[in-house]
């Protein structure tokens, strides 16, 4: 007979971590019974991260001790199949499934899904899902997560949230100052190749970004895309030494990465899910005014206006004495994405931002970048492995995976 496979909706009402945690504690929901005295595991980005941040804290390998890269060295599909072996080789009778398939290129995805598709038959699957188009057909129990309750579905409808666009009105807010940078070229790499130990990442890779250009930075997992934009933030040491350029300087010459920052908006998931503090929405999002998390001063009367604005362009005016903590995951995403957008910085990289959004959240946030990018002098460089519907960048930059290193094209 065969297994019990949920695929559970989710969007940004869901308590998912309540549901996650009443299921591995034994406390299982309605329907869930048979797994009380289970032993079950969660597959999430967060187990990931913890792993990674245990690894580095005590130098140690966890999972993966047969190979000599630590996870957080792993391109995102690696970093996933080594974590599902891990899972498996526990022996679990169930496994929760949060979100599997974000961050992975295409074929990643299909290789996860020929994976989980051999796994099906010895373990049980819960997915929680947030795209629906990220079902797997084994699945054969359908619910929806309703903040904290569980609506069961008969069949899975295809009446999905999916094609659902949200466009917002409303004009962005003017820049609350200008950076003195004028010159037509931001970023500038020349023949720049990249190794790991004896392992080419990239070739030869030429590319100019030029002011206001919105760009869609593209490439299988492990193809170099966080490479290269570490490298033009700063954080990655390998570009000292190459024909980089950035800013007009050239890289390890002139600005000091602080500097650098200043003129750098960046936005990844990560930033939001893992921030905990507890400071209202509107001075999360004034505090993008001032660098720092959170606001320790009282603001001025422009940087208050400035906030508003924003926030009623984002529909989030209401909430603005809410503690961030408390907002749902969707609104998370689009404050921290405005508080990088609030000072119009020269450069703004989003990586993968629409990462475990809902169809419809991603809508949202989709229509802001574009309005941005269209309102604005900003360059943006986005980068995303789902085919976002509606985005509209005006160039692509293609890296293509090769074991002698990727190369780059323009789409
Ligand atoms: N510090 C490091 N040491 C060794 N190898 C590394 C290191 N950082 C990255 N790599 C390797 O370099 C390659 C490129 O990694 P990178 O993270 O830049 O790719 P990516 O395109 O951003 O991948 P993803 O889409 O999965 O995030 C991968 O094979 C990765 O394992």
């Amino acid at each position: 007979m065969s297994k019990k496979h949920w695929a559970i909706f989710t969007d940004n009402s869901s308590k998912k971590s309540s549901f996650i945690q009443s299921i591995l504690k034994g406390v299982s929901p309605q329907g869930f019974e048979q797994l009380k005295d289970s032993k079950g595991y969660l597959f999430s980005k967060r187990v990931l991260e913890k792993l990674i941040d245990e690894e580095d804290r005590h130098d140690t390998k966890i999972i993966n001790l047969d190979r000599t890269q630590s996870l957080k060295s792993m391109s995102s599909g690696e970093q996933k199949k080594a974590l599902l072996s891990h899972l498996i080789s526990l022996s679990p009778d169930y496994l929760i499934l949060d979100n599997p398939f974000d961050n992975l290129d295409f074929e990643s995805q299909q290789r996860l899904k020929e994976e989980l598709e051999e796994v099906q038959y010895s373990v049980q699957l819960i997915f929680l899902l947030s795209r629906r188009k990220d079902i797997l057909p084994f699945c054969n129990h359908f619910a929806k997560l309703d903040g904290s309750s569980l609506i069961f579905l008969d069949e899975y409808e295809k009446s999905s949230q999916a094609g659902t666009r949200t466009i917002l009105s409303g004009k962005i807010p003017a820049p609350p100052y200008s950076f003195d940078y004028d010159e037509e070229v931001l970023i500038q790499l020349n023949n720049v190749s990249v190794k790991y130990l004896d392992q080419p990442v990239l070739k030869n890779i030429n590319w100019t970004i030029r002011k206001g250009d919105f760009w869609e930075l593209k490439g299988k997992n492990g193809s170099g895309k966080t490479t290269i934009l570490s490298m033009i933030t700063g954080e990655n040491p390998k570009g000292y030494g190459q024909d980089l350029h950035i800013f007009g300087h050239k890289k390890g010459s002139g600005e000091s990465v602080w500097e650098l920052k200043k003129k750098i908006g960046y936005f990844t998931p990560s930033i939001t899910d893992k921030f905990t503090g507890y400071h209202s929405v509107e001075n999360m999002l004034i505090s993008g005014l001032t660098d720092s998390i959170g606001l320790y001063v009282r603001p001025t009367e422009i940087q208050s206006r400035l906030a508003k604005e924003w926030l009623q362009l984002i529909h989030m005016w209401d909430l603005r004495n809410h503690l961030f903590h408390d907002l749902s995951l969707g609104q998370k995403r689009l404050v921290m994405c405005a508080r990088a957008m609030i000072k119009h910085p020269p450069l703004l990289i989003l990586d993968e931002p629409t990462a475990s959004l809902d169809d419809a959240s991603a809508a949202l946030f989709v229509s802001l970048v574009n309005k941005f990018a269209e309102a604005s002098e900003t360059t943006i460089i986005f980068v995303s492995h789902r085919i976002e519907p509606g985005l509209t960048p005006d160039y692509t930059y293609q890296l293509n995976l090769s074991p002698t290193g990727s190369t780059g094209t323009i789409l």
